[in-house]
């Protein structure tokens, strides 16, 4: 995930002029707009992975939300508007010192790599290790590499450069007593503005783990845990990547509340898209494919809960949150209207604050969800049925823009006898390092599926049967190179794959049989090969 600097200016600008505008005129109104300007520039440094600054506006935004009040709360007291001053200054500070150390950013890999173009593993992503215990992490190291992931050695006592931040900084509190570890990583949390804070070997004490989480980690993990969760952790945090924007669709007749409510989900960065009457839902709903509907309790001709229910007829619309907004206080109509089919209930005037924080911790849950019915458990993939029609669709645009499209079946080689010899945790790790091998090196815009047990489908838009080749036998041969822990010792696998393309085969299901049957030739040629059908 990257953030240009001039965004990151951009939004500190209109931060600190909706601060000035609340100091020049100290009334609700003018808070109020700081107050979701804070909120969602909060969230912009939470999209952005910049955690270190995250951390610190959200403090600040604690701080402000306390001073909410209403009309009567403003101007607020001298003293705390010194606090608040403070604490933005000090942000805005650390905002300016990263981006004057950041005008060398580096690279994303996978941006603008073509099918067929360089996809070299040279060091993507820089990582640190600050501890004393090298010795014990060299394995997960090496593992590392082969994703790309360099990583670098520090000694908790060093002052190293800090010019090009490290995107993790894994923090070793082995050999230190908690005072000296939480020093620390207090010190590394004010030091990195951007990058992703872990404690490796924290006690696993609740106190313990407190103490980490408020000394400014992301993430900790407690004594004992395994070295391949760490991995995973970090492979996770390596290949996540920026979400498409939330939906919301507003059913409202108020054309001012509309106005309203639109404003507050554009300024925390939520699309929306409003209509005035409730018999243009299901329409709306199918072109818009929102994540949420915020509703209004009453509108002529339909109550909001009326179309709820509508709504909830739908088989696909079962599940999509609907918030209602009314002016409404009997709490037993709220009930009603949540037992028919709302899930959450904000009464006007809202608090533009809160309904933002709603709308996305709905959205949030309702996107994991719906993650956890379209992907595979173990390896995070798109799951055997999403795949086809991922690629369904894929091929559909590949004939309107009348491009190719490679599809390749990859099948892990003597997999039954790793699992034999290794165990089946051990057979597992070895899917998922080729999940986030295939992950890493290929494009976003490729189809990547976990197909059946240790067998893989990918489809690459805009590529022949020739690139695709070139591509899939590099991670071939990188895959060939990994070496799994075990036992004190090591051991390697490899795959084989077949190939097949449009627009040679022009359906879905007959491209994935042509493959297949690609790929059985080079598992019966001896393995560890690609086979193209074309
Ligand atoms: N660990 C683990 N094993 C799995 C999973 N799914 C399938 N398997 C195992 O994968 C093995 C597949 O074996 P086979 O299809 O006989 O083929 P193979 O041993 O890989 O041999 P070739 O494909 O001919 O190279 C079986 O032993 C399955 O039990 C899984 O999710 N985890």
């Amino acid at each position: 995930m990257s953030c240009p600097t001039a965004e990151l200016q951009k939004k500190a600008d209109v931060l600190r002029t909706t601060w000035q505008a609340y100091r020049a005129r100290p009334g609700f109104e003018q808070f109020v707009e700081f107050a979701i300007t804070q909120s969602s520039f909060a969230e912009f440094l939470q999209a952005k992975g910049l955690s270190g600054l995250h951390q610190t506006a959200r403090d600040l935004e604690q701080q402000a939300l306390g001073l909410f009040g209403d009309e009567l709360s403003h101007p607020i007291a001298p003293t705390e508007l010194g606090a608040l001053d403070d604490r933005l200054q000090g942000l805005l500070q650390r905002i300016a010192a990263y981006i004057s150390q950041s005008s060398h950013p580096l690279p994303d890999r996978r941006a603008g790599e073509v099918p067929g173009s360089d996809s070299d593993l040279g060091p993507a992503r820089r990582i640190w290790y600050v501890g004393q215990q090298v010795s014990q992490w060299q394995e997960l190291m090496l593992q590392l590499g082969y994703f790309g992931i360099d990583v670098e050695q520090h000694p908790p006592t060093a002052q190293p450069d800090q010019r090009d931040e490290p995107f993790i900084v894994l923090f070793d509190t082995q050999g230190l007593d908690a005072a000296q570890w939480t020093e620390h990583l207090r010190a590394l949390r004010q030091r990195f503005a951007a990058s992703k804070l872990i404690a490796l070997c924290v006690p696993s004490d609740f106190a313990s783990l407190q103490l980490a989480l408020s000394a400014g980690c992301d993430f900790c993990f407690p004594q004992g845990t395994p070295q391949t969760t760490v991995m995973g952790k970090i492979l996770e945090l390596n290949g996540s990547e920026e979400e498409d924007p939330y939906r919301v669709l507003v059913v409202e007749d108020s054309l001012t509340a509309t106005k309203l409510i639109q404003r507050s989900l554009n300024e925390s960065g939520v699309e929306s898209l409003a209509i005035a009457h409730p018999r243009d839902v299901l329409t709306t709903l199918h072109r818009y494919q929102p994540d949420l509907i915020l509703m209004d309790m009453y509108m002529p001709g339909c109550t909001g809960v009326e179309a709820a229910r509508v709504i909830r007829q739908h088989a696909e619309f079962l599940s999509i949150p609907i918030v209602y907004l009314s002016g409404e206080t009997d709490v037993a109509l709220q009930i009603d209207a949540l037992r028919l089919g709302g899930d959450h209930f904000l009464t006007k005037p809202f608090n533009p604050v809160i309904l933002n924080a709603i709308v996305k911790s709905k959205i949030e849950r309702y996107r994991a969800l719906r993650r956890s019915m379209f992907h595979d458990s173990l390896t995070g993939l798109l799951n055997h049925t999403s795949s086809k029609q991922r690629l369904d669709s894929a091929l559909g645009t590949a004939a309107a823009e009348h491009v190719p499209l490679a599809a390749a079946m990859i099948d892990i080689d003597h997999f039954k006898k790793v699992n034999d010899n290794y165990g089946h945790p051990v057979g597992d790790q070895i899917i998922r390092s080729l999940a986030w091998l295939l992950k890493q090196r290929l494009r976003k815009t490729d189809i990547v599926g976990r197909y059946g047990g240790e067998e893989f489908m990918v489809a690459l838009p805009g590529a022949s049967s020739a690139q695709a080749l070139q591509v899939l036998d590099r991670i071939r041969h990188d895959f060939a190179q990994i070496r799994h822990p075990f036992g004190g010792s090591w051991f390697n696998t490899t795959f084989s794959c077949g190939i097949a393309s449009f627009p040679h085969i022009s359906h879905g299901e007959a491209l994935v049989k042509a493959a297949d049957e690609a790929l059985y030739q080079a598992k019966r040629a001896g393995r560890d090969r690609i086979v193209t059908q074309d």
